[in-house]
């Protein structure tokens, strides 16, 4: 069949985002989207690799294979499409793209690292004195990276407010989102061996959405001196569509201007970051739009930075850029910002709102340019808040 595509759909051509899907008594697989089917790619190229469940064995195929399958999907779809490998995208239940292997995430927005420098730390200056010298990060917990559509229970936990002299535990009362955009790995790297900042792209697949689900009480109370732990690695929630880098060339665009300049492992000629806009909703109402090129650091200095001390990359691997926030406060991308730890609330379909309560939901979604100059969509990320198990 002739998939029809409207000249605005974000699923066009340009697109061609990777995932996986299933339909009634048949196993998940990988697909591609187009306007609103799901083509099956085993199916439809006759390839193997596709029949898997995860996109980890085509990533593992490397970059050359990429973009050959990329031409040959261009070519499949200017055409005849075999009627058995399309399904309508309202039939299939979509599933986590890719095995998650390890889970990095960054803190590379200089507005959301700012805005939480003054909330947790409002005695000191709001960026430590690395910031601007190496893309600072944290390993996060792969096993609890979830999809679309997964329920987020309410963490318990440690917390102690600053006014209470010990702790008490208990249902987080201050459990926030944070918007991101996720890169994910295909190509592993060698142990002892650094990924050079120009080998990005012969590294990195594609993109995704991120929510990085945060109990911002039981943070407060653990983090000091080693950082995030359990109040960020109950849920980490992803897109079900990884969009190519090859689909997202359109969408480059140069950092904001880093000074001072940066060691040279991670000096670019021309840093680039991704015109990829952001939206937050809650309960369906649109509460922010945060913009990635905004960003400080750019995505080949964060693999630069993860490896440079030998550390491997592996397929699967998932890079977090760190809360997307643009300067204005309609494009903070975590809840903790947008109300500035909760003393200015938003309105939420006409309700006072500070952090998330049960029964709440959140999606995120995001646009691109393409090279054409239409935009590409990434999908949609949505997880709905249960109550603590008790
Ligand atoms: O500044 C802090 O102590 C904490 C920062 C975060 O919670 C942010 C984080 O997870 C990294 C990011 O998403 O930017
Ligand atoms: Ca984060
Ligand atoms: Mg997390």
């Amino acid at each position: 069949m002739i998939i029809d595509v409207p000249a605005d759909s974000p699923y066009g051509t340009e697109n061609l985002p990777y995932g996986v899907f299933s339909t009634p008594g048949a196993p998940p697989r990988v697909g591609v989207r187009l306007a609103d089917q799901v083509i099956d790619l085993a199916e439809a190229l006759h390839d193997d690799v596709f029949a898997a469940p995860s996109l980890n064995p085509f990533l593992r195929r490397g970059a050359r294979e990429w973009r050959e399958a990329r031409d040959r999907l261009t070519e499949l779809v200017s055409g005849d499409v075999p009627d058995a490998a399309v399904h309508p995208v309202e039939q299939v239940t979509m599933h986590l793209p890719f095995e998650v292997a390890d889970y990095v995430d960054f803190y590379a927005s200089e507005h959301h690292a700012t805005n939480l420098g003054r909330l947790f730390r409002p005695d000191s200056e709001p960026l430590m004195p690395n910031w601007k010298h190496l893309p600072v990060a944290y390993h996060g917990r792969a096993g609890t990276v979830i999809s679309s559509g997964t329920p987020i229970v309410r963490p318990s936990g440690q917390r102690k407010a600053p006014d209470e002299s010990a702790p008490g535990f208990g249902p987080s009362r201050r459990l926030d989102i944070e918007a991101e955009l996720g890169f994910v790995v295909g190509t592993g790297s060698d142990l002892g061996v650094p990924v050079p900042v120009e080998e990005f792209a012969s590294h990195v697949f594609g993109a995704v959405l991120v929510n990085d689900w945060s109990a911002r009480d039981l943070q407060a109370w653990e983090y000091v001196p080693l950082g995030p732990f359990l109040g960020k690695s109950f849920a980490t929630s992803i897109s079900p569509w990884v969009v190519p880098l090859l689909a997202l060339e359109g969408a480059r665009v140069p950092t904001p201007r880093q000074d001072p300049e940066p060691l040279p492992y991670l000096r670019e000629p021309e840093p680039w970051g991704l015109d990829v806009e952001f939206s937050v909703r809650w309960n369906g109402q649109e509460v922010s739009r945060p913009p990635y090129r905004e960003m400080y650091w750019s995505p080949a200095q964060m693999l630069a930075h993860l490896t440079v001390n030998g550390a491997t990359c592996r397929t699967g691997d998932l890079f977090a850029s760190g809360t997307v926030s643009g300067p204005a406060r309609d494009q903070r991308g975590a809840f903790i910002e947008l109300t500035w730890g909760g003393a200015e609330p938003v309105l939420v379909n006409g309700a006072e709102r500070t952090f998330l309560e049960d029964g709440d939901e959140i999606t995120l979604t995001a646009s691109a340019p393409t090279a054409s100059g239409a935009r590409l969509g990434f999908g949609e990320l949505t997880n709905l808040i249960l109550p603590a198990r008790t």
